[in-house]
C-alpha cells in the first residue's frame, strides 16, 4: 500500500508521487510514476529510471522530459529515490557522494549503514511489488535505465536479474565502481574494506562472468567532467567485447553530465526499451 502524495496531468497521462513504508530501507520512501492513459490495453510495460548522486525521485520527472514520449509509447516510467531518508537514517554530512542521495543500489553490510541502505533489495523486491499493486503494469515487461550512479544501478541490477528487468540502458553510467573513486569510497564503506565483496556490484566484472542476452545501450557525453576519473566507459566496452556482450556505446560529442544531456537522448532510450518490451 502506498499513499498518493500528488498527481498532475501531463501529456495525456498523470505524473504521480507516491509514499510508502519500506521494510527493506526501514523508512518512508517516495517514488515518482508517470502513467499514460491506457487506451487499448489494460496494462502497460514499465521503465524503471534510477537517478544519480544527490537526486531524489523528483529530478528525472522535472528535468529529463520523458513524459511526452512515454505517453506516445504507452510506457509507465517509475523513478524511485536514490537512498533511504529520514532523521533516523545515518548520513555522511557534507559528502554529496555517500550516505543520503548516494545509496548506490546495493545492500550495505557494514554498521551503521546496513539497517537502512538496502536499495538493491528495495528496487528488485519492494518497488516492483508496489508497481504491480498500484499501477496498471505488465510485470512481464519491465526495463531499467539510469543516470551515472543510477546507470551503475541499472546495469548491475539487470545483469544480476535479467528475469526481472528484461531491457537495459544507461546515461553516463559508473561502469567499473571497483576501479574509480566514487565507487571505491562507497563500496568500502557500505560493504567493508575487502575488495572481493565489491565484485557483485561492478558491471564490468558482472558482464565478464555472465553476459546478458539483451543488447545494452549506453550514451556518454564527451564533455562530461566525470568521464576520465569516475565513468571510464571504455572499461565496460572492453569487458563486453571480451565476453561477447552486445553493446551499443554512443559517445555524444560535446555533451556534459547534466540533465541537458539526459533530456537530449531520453527519447532514444524510451524507444529502445519500448521496441524490445512490446516487440
Ligand atoms: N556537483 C553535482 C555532483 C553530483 C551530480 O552531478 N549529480 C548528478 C548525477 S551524478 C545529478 O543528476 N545531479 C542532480 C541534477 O542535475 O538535477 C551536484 O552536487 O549536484
Amino acid at each position: 500500500m502506498a499513499d498518493l502524495v500528488s498527481e498532475t496531468r501531463c501529456f495525456g497521462g498523470s505524473q504521480r508521487t507516491y509514499e510508502h513504508r519500506s521494510d527493506s530501507c526501514g523508512c518512508a520512501m517516495r517514488l515518482a510514476a508517470y502513467v499514460p492513459d491506457l487506451l487499448e490495453s489494460a496494462t502497460a510495460p514499465v521503465l524503471v529510471y534510477l537517478s544519480g548522486l544527490t537526486c531524489t525521485e523528483e529530478n528525472a520527472t522535472t528535468k529529463a522530459g520523458f513524459q511526452r514520449v512515454a505517453a506516445e509509447l504507452g510506457l509507465i516510467v517509475v523513478a524511485p529515490d536514490t537512498s533511504p531518508r529520514g532523521d533516523h537514517v545515518p548520513d555522511a554530512e557534507d559528502e554529496y557522494d555517500f550516505g543520503k542521495g548516494a545509496g548506490f543500489y546495493l545492500d550495505a553490510t557494514e554498521e551503521p549503514w546496513c539497517e537502512n541502505y538496502r536499495m538493491k533489495s528495495y528496487v528488485t523486491g519492494e518497488l516492483l511489488r508496489l508497481i504491480e499493486g498500484e499501477l496498471p503494469a505488465d510485470m512481464a515487461r519491465v526495463g531499467i535505465t539510469g543516470h551515472s550512479m543510477g546507470g551503475h544501478g541499472a546495469l548491475t541490477l539487470h545483469l544480476k536479474n535479467p528475469e526481472l528487468f528484461k531491457t537495459v540502458s544507461a546515461f553516463a553510467p559508473i561502469v567499473a565502481p571497483t576501479e574509480v573513486p566514487w565507487g571505491q569510497k562507497a563500496l568500502s564503506r557500505y560493504l567493508g574494506e575487502d575488495p572481493s565483496r565489491w565484485a557483485a556490484y561492478d558491471a564490468s566484472r558482472l558482464v565478464r562472468e555472465a553476459p546478458s542476452a539483451a543488447e545494452i545501450l549506453v550514451d556518454q557525453g564527451t564533455a562530461d567532467n566525470f568521464l576520465e576519473e569516475q565513468l571510464r566507459p571504455h572499461l565496460f566496452e572492453e569487458a563486453c567485447r571480451e565476453s561477447g556482450q552486445k553493446l551499443t556505446l554512443r559517445m555524444q560529442e560535446g555533451y556534459d553530465h547534466s540533465y541537458y544531456f539526459v533530456s537530449t537522448f531520453i527519447e532514444d532510450h524510451l524507444r529502445w526499451h519500448a521496441e524490445r518490451l512490446t516487440g
